[in-house]
């Protein structure tokens, strides 16, 4: 049997994430760890099925990979606009109806939440898969379009959520909305110091941003006289390396895992 033959009978399960910003489709070969074949597309106002599958297309042909591989999908949008795109292209594309993530996925979970249909999805997703891997007093970190924490205790009830402009946000706010700001690149400036408009503002998201989670962990703890296992992940967890020290663990797939697991106790039978 060839490698490729071998491939061809891999079952698939994928999850996506869809974002502000970006749409995420990962793929994942049955219960395994590996979410090494992911898209990213980004979150446009006028999105159609048609551009999602050619993405898709091209993206299947790059990996060799099969469509009719993709048994299962799990999705969640904190876009509205984007679910009824998307089913569609899931069903045209893979053959498949997705699960759809909503208030109502969370009876099952080992995690609880007194506000399931108010909460992020994406949020529940990474609180859930979170738990699973700590099983206990937990916060998410989340660097997204918005930069949330999302709070759990020991016996995995959600606690508490905070949601801050995240810091591509940011930085896009200041140039939008001022006359003289320019738009700046996500990096860390030689110093604390800003000499030049550029740097001032890269230092001032960059330092503030660090002190902002700082001191949000810390309020937490202090508030709930807890210690908690913090995990971070969100695309932009890459470029806060001053802040890895916070965290027990950076996981960029966990909003992923998270939907593969809210997805697939929510299909078993019972
Ligand atoms: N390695 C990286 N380095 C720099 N920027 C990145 C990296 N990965 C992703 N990004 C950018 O970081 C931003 C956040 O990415 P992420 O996928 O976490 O969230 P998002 O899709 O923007 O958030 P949301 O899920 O809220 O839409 C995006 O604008 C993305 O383009
Ligand atoms: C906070 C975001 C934007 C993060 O993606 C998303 O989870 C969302 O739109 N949540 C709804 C509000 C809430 O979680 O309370
Ligand atoms: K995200």
């Amino acid at each position: 049997m060839s490698i490729f033959e071998i491939e061809r009978l891999i079952p698939m399960f994928l999850s996506v994430d869809a974002g502000n910003s970006n749409i995420v489709f990962g793929f994942n070969q049955d219960q395994s760890d590996s979410w090494d074949k992911v898209l990213r597309i980004e979150t446009t106002k006028k999105l159609s099925v048609f551009q999602l599958e050619r993405a898709l297309g091209i993206f299947f042909l790059e990996n060799r990979m099969e469509p009719e591989n993709v048994k299962h999908i799990g999705l969640s949008t904190v876009v509205p606009d984007l679910k009824p795109i998307l089913m569609q292209c899931c069903i045209n594309f893979f053959g498949v109806e997705p699960y759809f993530i909503n208030g109502s996925s969370y009876e099952k979970l080992r995690v609880k939440t007194s506000n399931p249909d108010e909460i992020g999805t994406d949020l529940m997703a990474n609180i859930t898969a979170a738990y699973d891997c700590f099983g206990d007093a937990c916060i998410v970190v989340d660097f997204g379009t918005a930069l949330t924490f999302s709070i759990v205790d020991k016996t995995g009830k959600v606690i508490g959520i905070n949601i801050v402009p995240g810091i591509k946000t940011a930085i896009n706010s200041l140039f939008t909305d001022t006359a003289r700001l320019p738009k700046v690149s996500l990096e860390m400036p030689p110093s604390v110091l800003g000499k030049d408009t550029v740097h001032a503002i890269q230092a001032g998201i960059f330092y503030g941003y660090t002190g902002l989670v700082r001191g949000m962990l810390h309020a937490i703890e202090a508030e709930t006289q807890t210690k908690f296992k913090v995990i971070a992940t969100g695309g932009l967890s890459a470029v806060m390396q001053h802040l890895t020290g916070e965290f027990a663990m950076v996981d960029v797939n966990l909003t992923l895992k998270g939907i593969q697991q809210i997805t697939l106790i929510n299909r078993k039978k019972g």
